[in-house]
């Protein structure tokens, strides 16, 4: 770990929240579509939802508006900054709810000192927020919560309004004509600085070569511009319906969506119990079952991809032996396969330690070997140096907290920015000394693959 950041970001206090009362209230309702709901927020809630599933489907979330934001442009303190004011505000719950909790959503930038100016334009280097209406599908119930949080007196009024606004919003979303959503028509597709990112690989790697360090994780991005503006939910339906076995998220900012559908957990916490997983080292599937057993063989037995993967697990190891005890960790990775492609995994358990929080792990996690290297710090100087762009939110931490502390964050892959009516889409891969420019480029097709079916811009000649 970085002992600069860890000084910097230990000395953060804040007593801001403080003043604040934090009123919630549940219902249970009929269950309904997550999607109608987000929709049921298009006329005045653009901009300020956020919506979420995990792979399991077991939980789904969306919110509309913002009852509180917690945004930082704070270099190294974010995430302790971020932690602090949610707890401070949890503090300051009026009314608490048994079976479903406030919950905070969002996300940080993958690197805050990176300066490439970009297409990031609305969102900060944390950006979280606390919905006004929050629907959640867990246990096969679904809940909608009022969040209020706020330093006036009388509130009841604006209670009173809030549950009329929370009525009119279930309503819409249960009985409302559902769009048929058309895929877009992608009238351009660029690949952005190709040439400087083959490049790129072939420097780093002789970089690796020379023990500057040991694994550096380069990516590049796509844009795709299509004939009309897409809508946030239509880009959501998209996705969810060609990516239905990875998380899914989405994140509003002004008229800017981030979202995206990633196989990759960062870590999940639930009564203390925190899971990671270990995801680097990747092949494409094959067209017939025999082709895709061959390629996972090759995929668990291959030299480069496994050392990809080893970084990590030791890492994430060190984290855990860190804020958990009795950590397990299986000695050989397995396969994930998903749609597109194939990855070695490694998931790993542990109890967390009686001072230890999920925002802990987030923080000493973030970045993992998978998306940023190791050694951590000289990676992300390289990346820095010879990446081509600026990651914005993509390759970082995504995800959820509620007020006692249970969340899950994903590492936000397979994603891309929504600007209206273009999208910048990302990809990358892990190089280790034995990486070629050619194979990493092919890599990065097939990780644009998913984001690629949902919005359109597939084209046939790709390998
Ligand atoms: C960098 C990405 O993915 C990461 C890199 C991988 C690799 O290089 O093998 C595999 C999974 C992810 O951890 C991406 O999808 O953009
Ligand atoms: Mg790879």
């Amino acid at each position: 770990m970085n002992p600069q950041q860890n000084s910097s970001t230990e000395k953060y206090t804040s007593t801001r929240y403080l003043a604040y009362s934090f009123y919630t209230e549940t219902i249970e309702v009929s269950r309904m579509s997550a999607l109608a709901f987000f929709e049921a927020g298009d006329k005045y809630y653009q901009g300020k939802r956020m919506f979420w599933q995990n792979r399991e489907k077991t939980f789904t979330l969306v919110g509309l508006g913002h009852a509180h934001v917690l945004a930082s442009p704070n270099h190294h303190g974010r995430f302790e900054e971020i932690k602090q004011d949610w707890q401070n505000l949890c503090s300051q719950i009026v009314n608490e709810e048994a079976d479903v909790q406030p919950i905070l959503f969002g996300g940080f930038s993958f690197d805050p000192l990176n300066e490439t100016q970009s297409e990031w334009t609305h969102f900060p280097q944390a950006y979280f927020a606390v919905p006004s209406f929050q629907m959640i599908i867990k246990d096969d119930q679904a809940y909608v919560s009022i969040n209020l949080i706020t330093n006036e007196d009388a509130t009841f009024n604006a209670f009173e309004a809030l549950r009329k606004e929370r009525d009119r919003l279930i309503h819409a979303a249960q009985v409302m004509e559902r769009p048929k959503y058309q895929k877009p028509l992608v009238v351009e597709r660029t690949e952005i600085k190709k040439e400087q990112y083959m490049d790129s690989i072939t420097k780093v790697t002789a970089l690796i070569k020379a023990k500057q360090a040991e694994k550096v994780v380069i990516a590049r991005s796509l844009r795709l511009e299509f004939e009309q503006p897409l809508s946030s939910a239509s880009a959501l339906y998209q996705v969810s319906e060609e990516q239905p076995e990875s998380f899914l998220f989405g994140l509003e900012a002004k008229n800017q969506l981030f979202f995206g559908a990633t196989p990759e957990r960062l870590v999940k916490v639930k009564d203390r119990l925190a899971l990671s997983t270990c995801l680097a080292g990747s092949t494409p599937r094959g067209n017939t079952v025999e082709k895709d057993e061959k390629l996972g063989n090759e995929l668990l037995n291959d030299k480069k991809n496994r050392s990809e993967h080893q970084f990590v697990v030791n890492m994430i190891s060190e984290v855990f032996n860190e804020h958990s005890s009795h950590m397990f960790v299986p000695k050989t990775p397995k396969l994930m396969k998903i749609r597109d492609i194939q990855h070695l995994y490694t998931p790993v358990e542990g109890e967390l330690k009686p001072d230890s929080t999920l925002f802990d792990l987030v923080k000493d996690l973030h970045p993992t070997p998978a998306l940023g290297g190791e050694p951590k710090q000289e990676a992300l100087s390289l990346i820095r140096q010879y990446e081509t762009m600026n990651r914005g939110f993509y390759a970082a931490p995504i995800g959820w907290i509620d007020a006692k502390g249970d969340g899950e964050f994903a590492v936000a892959i397979r994603s891309a920015l929504l600007n209206e009516k273009e999208a910048y889409l990302y990809a990358g891969g892990g190089i280790v000394e034995d990486s070629t420019s050619e194979s990493e480029y092919a890599e990065t097709w097939v990780k644009f693959r998913p984001m690629l079916r949902a919005l359109g811009g597939q084209l046939s000649d790709e390998s």
